[in-house]
């Protein structure tokens, strides 16, 4: 192995929460599912509000359980994430659910609602603080919802689809929906897990390239997975690489060339 040292592990200073808006704090992690071997430990990282990062390794190496501990889907077999300073692992269910209203998350597949507008769709991301009907329906959303989400799909270049029914979009532009709709609650974060794997790679560029304007003018923390290295050093400013069990790569980008990533998949 020719990778690049994890680096920075230490252990976060309890900044005021103001001051940790944003940043995402993983200490001496492991985690397991329920009785199987640990999936990774050791894991130490501290990622500044707004920066961008990618998450490599090989199938099964754990890409997702970290995101999942992230939201405190999954509790750690030993260490501490914390999310804009605050342990999650101590946070009961009303603070743990603010918490995770302050991510917005997108996944492989769009999940959107087929049947109804793009516009009712980026609405559905509001569900968490405004369950109703104005959040399944654009004609029952108040105006302010509304201008909300018309201002994440201009984000994303879509506000003249605002009114077409998702099942007429291409691949591209139902992920670009569902970044708009990651984007409505006005997030924090926004953990995207493998989002261009379904496209083809004009698509999949766009996305990736919505992403990076998105985190950059919102000043939003980025974390996505990808199997994709050219996007990983493309569009990320720091690369985390997880390989057998441990984080044995973080490293700036401009610091790591496509070869010298493939040990992670040996
Ligand atoms: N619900 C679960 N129950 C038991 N084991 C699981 C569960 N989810 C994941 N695993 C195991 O945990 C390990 C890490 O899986 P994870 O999905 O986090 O990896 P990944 O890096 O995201 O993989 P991929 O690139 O294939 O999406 C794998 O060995 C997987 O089989």
């Amino acid at each position: 192995m020719t990778l690049t040292l994890a680096h920075g592990v230490e252990t976060p200073k309890l900044a005021a929460r103001s001051t940790a808006e944003g940043q995402i704090s993983v200490r001496d992690l492991a985690v397991r599912h329920g009785s199987n071997p640990v999936v990774f430990s050791g894991v130490s990282f501290h990622i500044e509000r707004g920066e961008t990062v990618a998450l490599i390794g090989a199938n099964g190496a754990g890409k997702s359980t970290l995101l999942k501990c992230c939201l405190g889907l999954m509790a750690p077999a030993n260490g501490e994430v914390r999310m804009s300073g605050q342990p999650i692992g101590g946070l009961g269910t009303g603070a743990l659910r603010r918490l995770r209203g302050t991510v917005g998350f997108v996944a492989q597949r769009h999940n959107l609602v087929v049947r109804l507008s793009v516009l009712s769709n980026v609405l559905h991301g509001t569900l968490a603080a405004n369950p109703g009907p104005g959040a399944w329906l654009h004609a029952l959303a108040s105006s302010t919802q509304r201008e909300r989400a018309m201002e994440a799909l201009e984000r994303v270049g879509l506000a003249h689809l605002a009114l077409k029914r998702a099942d007429q979009l291409s691949g591209g532009q139902s992920q670009r929906v569902a970044i708009a709709r990651a984007l409505v609650g006005g997030p924090r974060f926004i953990f995207a897990d493998e989002p261009a794997a379904s496209l083809d790679p004009a698509a999949g560029e766009e996305v990736m390239q919505v992403f990076m304007r998105v985190a950059r003018d919102t000043r939003t923390t980025l974390v996505f997975t990808t199997h994709n290295l050219d996007h990983a050093l493309t569009y990320a400013e720091r690369v985390l690489g997880l390989y057998e069990r441990r984080l044995a790569l973080d490293a700036p980008a401009v610091s790591l060339q496509t070869g010298g990533l493939r040990d992670l998949y040996n």
